[in-house]
């Protein structure tokens, strides 16, 4: 069993791929794949390897030219206990003095290489990805999972089972980048700093009316519904899409932001007439004549 929600007849496995941590599906009726996390018994925390398996999915993912949508959730329930996880962060029991260790996993440790926290780079990947990142929360989004959940592009939650916690300063971790500043600008300062200051935990409801869960929805329908959102947005134009998370991401990622979104622009402009006549004048040796093309306003 993939997961108690996941419906099987709507999904197939993406071939090519042998993961242990993760599972990864493709939609059968529209350009979606769901990548999800399948250590339910540790409420889905991540150590390395997993990250590196998401990692190599997303990448997949962002190279499908007929996707738009990305569902990021976790499966479950845990056979141990029947506890529902999209993610609970670190797997703690592997962290190590500088990062999370390749525990168990054979072979030597190369003593110049630090231990691992690219969870990071994943979350720019999301952040990055040029469609959009959904998560679909069907139980704790905890520590790192909390952070991942906020830098999806949307959350959608399960109404009974959701949870929101921020451990980070239980256990000595701290996310100061994207998981405590772009949750400050989609909750605010004051709720952001009590998120982690004091590492409650909140419900799906509680987590919808502060700002960083677009829909709360019955358990057994998350995944219908999380389908139902992703072909909508897949009925879209992808450039516009496209643009507008860029956009949107601009403000907060400095001059990185802008680098992606004017790179973007760079290449719609490639495909004006204007820019064509630079190209060709360049390697035809002749000198460039704009004087055709207005100065529009
Ligand atoms: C998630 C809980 C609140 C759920 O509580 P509950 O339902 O009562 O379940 P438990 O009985 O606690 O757990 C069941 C079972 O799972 C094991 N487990 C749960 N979480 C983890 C985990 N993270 N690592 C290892 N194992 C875990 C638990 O031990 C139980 O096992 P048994 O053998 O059955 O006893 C609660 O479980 C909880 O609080 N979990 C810990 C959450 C946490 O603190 N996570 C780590 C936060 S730090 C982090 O994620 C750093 C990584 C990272 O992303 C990062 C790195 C660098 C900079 C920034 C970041 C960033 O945060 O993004």
């Amino acid at each position: 069993m993939v997961s108690r929600i996941f419906n099987p007849e709507r999904w197939r496995p993406v071939e090519g791929f042998a993961f242990d941590d993760i599972t990864y599906h493709r939609a059968l009726d529209q350009g979606t794949v769901r990548i999800a996390f399948h250590r339910p018994e540790v409420r889905n925390a991540f150590r390395p390897r997993t990250v590196d398996e998401l990692s190599t999915a997303l990448e997949h993912a962002r190279s499908l030219t007929d996707v738009g949508c990305v569902l990021l959730t976790g499966n479950g329930p845990s056979p141990k206990d029947g506890g529902w996880a999209f993610c609970s962060g670190g797997d703690q029991r592997i962290r190590g003095k500088d990062g999370y260790e390749y525990a168990n996993e054979g072979g030597q440790r190369d003593p110049g290489c630090l231990g691992r926290l690219h969870i990071l780079e994943v979350q720019r990947q999301i952040r990055f990805m040029p469609k959009v990142v959904i998560a679909v929360v069907p139980g704790w989004a905890a520590g790192g999972g909390h952070s991942l959940h906020v830098v999806c592009d949307l959350t959608i939650a399960s109404k009974e089972h959701a949870a929101f916690k921020q451990t980070d300063a239980d256990v000595a971790s701290f996310d100061s980048g994207y998981g405590s500043a772009l949750l400050a600008r989609q909750v605010g300062q004051k709720r952001a700093r009590e998120v982690f200051f004091l590492g409650k935990t909140y419900s799906a409801d509680e987590a919808f009316q502060m700002g960083m869960v677009n829909a709360v929805v019955p358990h057994r329908e998350l995944e219908a519904f999380a389908l139902d959102w992703a072909k909508e947005i897949n009925a879209k134009s992808p450039t516009a899409i496209r643009m507008l998370k860029f956009g949107f991401n601009l403000p907060d990622d400095g001059m990185v932001g802008q680098q992606i979104f004017a790179g973007e622009a760079t290449r719609l402009a490639y495909g004006t007439e204007e820019a064509k006549a630079g190209r060709d004048a360049f390697v035809e040796k002749c000198p460039s004549d704009y004087s055709k093309f207005p100065w529009h306003y």
